[in-house]
């Protein structure tokens, strides 16, 4: 589904710990420092599905099954909800994590990224801009270990390796620009900012 809307979708993708949350908090004020009307958010969402999912992180991983249709349930509503809504009215929503995380995350247990991406796009709009953060997945989860003390069901080596790669196989989509998230805070805030024309 294209993005014809008004508005921008701004998206920060990456494996745990490259710096999506931290990256996106200084594009929003960036750009709300210029005057836009930025509305920031994050999936899973703090919705019923998203806090689901959430739960099941640390209580015990859902079936691949129920793990995908939480996060298209979660997806649906927040498009309906917040993201479609806002571009449609002329606002720029910024994302930590979007439907490529689904390709990544339930792509590495097994399930086809093309067909999860394709599910996707049936409802949701194609960001206008796609940030991949990308890190060595030692470096991220030495930077994730330090934050939460132990690593998640959701972040083991191996699987984030599949995701790392899945990311970066995103990188020539003419929507995408790759940032090295290895770099200090303000300088991958600074690579950032060159991709982002207002
Ligand atoms: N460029 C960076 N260099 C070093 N540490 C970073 C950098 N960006 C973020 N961090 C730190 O790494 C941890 C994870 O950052 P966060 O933004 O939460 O990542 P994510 O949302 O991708 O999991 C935090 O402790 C944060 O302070
Ligand atoms: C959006 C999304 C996230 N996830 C995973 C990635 C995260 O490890 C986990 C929880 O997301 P989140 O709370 O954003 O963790 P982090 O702040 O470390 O990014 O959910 C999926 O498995 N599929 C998805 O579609």
């Amino acid at each position: 589904m294209s993005n014809d809307s008004k508005g921008k979708l701004i998206v920060i993708e990456g494996i745990d710990g490259t710096g999506k949350s931290t990256q996106a908090r200084m594009l929003a004020e960036q750009l709300r420092s210029q005057g836009l009307q930025v509305k920031q958010s994050f999936e899973p969402t703090n919705g019923p599905w998203g806090s689901k999912l959430r739960a099941s992180a640390t209580s015990g991983r859902l079936s691949i099954e129920e793990e995908l249709e939480l996060f298209l349930k979660d997806r649906r509503q927040h498009v309906d909800e917040l993201i479609q809504p806002t571009i449609s009215s002329g606002g720029i929503v910024i994302l930590d994590r979007y439907y490529f995380s689904t390709m990544a995350y339930q792509g590495a247990r097994g399930i086809d990224p093309l067909e999860i991406r394709q599910a996707n796009e049936s409802f949701a709009p194609q960001p206008d801009l796609l940030l991949i953060l990308d890190l060595p997945v030692d470096l991220a989860l030495e930077r994730v270990g330090v934050r939460d003390g132990q690593a998640n069901e959701f972040e083991q080596r191996d699987s984030l390796q599949f995701c790392r790669d899945l990311f970066l196989s995103l990188q020539d989509e003419p929507f995408a620009k790759l940032v090295d998230a290895s770099r200090d805070i303000d300088e991958v805030h600074r690579q950032i900012m060159e991709n982002v024309t207002v």
